[in-house]
């Protein structure tokens, strides 16, 4: 079952999408404002009163929609949504918009933010790939940050599989903003010792 028919079983529908980017058009703006201090008390107020009612509806892990909205494009309150276009095996590319909420300095998006960006794509990457169910796990994430990286527009992201050496899978990755080389990654991610990469046939050691 692929990730977007994952989200489906979990009705992710038009409404679905409105909830959850009206969330983060929220978060851009708390971003962005200063309210005064008369403002912000009921502001407080009303974030409180907003949280028990979404919490309301709570459910179990498995059934969170934001399990795999993030990798299908679609809006999460703390991932950075993607859109893939060419996966393969070892390769895999796509598109990624940073929002204002993702901002360090002025249009240029959070150092820690894109480290995050990387461990998302390329955990779901390997674990879409060498099929290891729920548990491609973040060794270690090296990022290199080449240039600024903007926010408000699309750019492109990408990651191949550059080994597997038993449990282990050697990962490299970059952002780019067209020509420009933004952000690069190299990883190493673990196949938990119990659960043997099942789809890492031609790419071992
Ligand atoms: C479809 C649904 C998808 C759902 C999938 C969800 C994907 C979401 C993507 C996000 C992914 C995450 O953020 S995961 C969360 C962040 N990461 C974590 O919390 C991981 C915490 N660390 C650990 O759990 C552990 O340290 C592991 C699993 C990484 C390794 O532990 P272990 O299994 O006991 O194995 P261990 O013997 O220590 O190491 C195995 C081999 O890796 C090497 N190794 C281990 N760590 C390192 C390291 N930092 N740097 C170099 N090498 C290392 C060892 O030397 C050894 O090499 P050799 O002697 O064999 O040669």
């Amino acid at each position: 079952m692929t990730a977007a028919e994952r989200v489906d079983d979990q009705h992710v529908d038009d409404r679905y999408l409105d909830y959850a980017g009206s969330f983060n058009r929220l978060e851009d703006e708390v971003c962005l404002a200063a309210p005064p201090e008369s403002a912000m008390s009921e502001l407080t107020a009303d974030f409180s009163a907003l949280a028990a009612r979404v919490a309301e509806h709570r459910v179990d892990y498995d059934r969170r929609p934001t399990r795999y909205a993030g990798m299908s494009g679609l809006p999460h309150p703390i991932l950075v949504p993607y859109e893939v276009h060419e996966d393969g095996p070892t390769s895999t590319s796509g598109t990624v918009e940073f929002g204002l909420r993702h901002m360090g300095n002025e249009n240029v998006v959070h150092g820690g933010i894109i480290s995050m960006m990387f461990d998302d794509f390329i955990g779901m990457f390997v674990s879409r790939s060498l099929g290891s169910g729920s548990s491609a796990r973040t060794a270690y994430l090296n990022v290199d940050y080449r240039s600024m990286t903007p926010v408000g527009r699309p750019l492109s992201v990408s990651a191949e599989i550059a080994s597997v050496q038993g449990r282990k899978a050697f990962v490299e990755a970059r952002i780019c903003d067209g020509e420009t080389l933004c952000a690069e990654a190299h990883a190493l991610f673990v196949c938990p010792a119990d659960q043997m990469w099942p789809g890492v046939a031609g790419l071992g050691d």
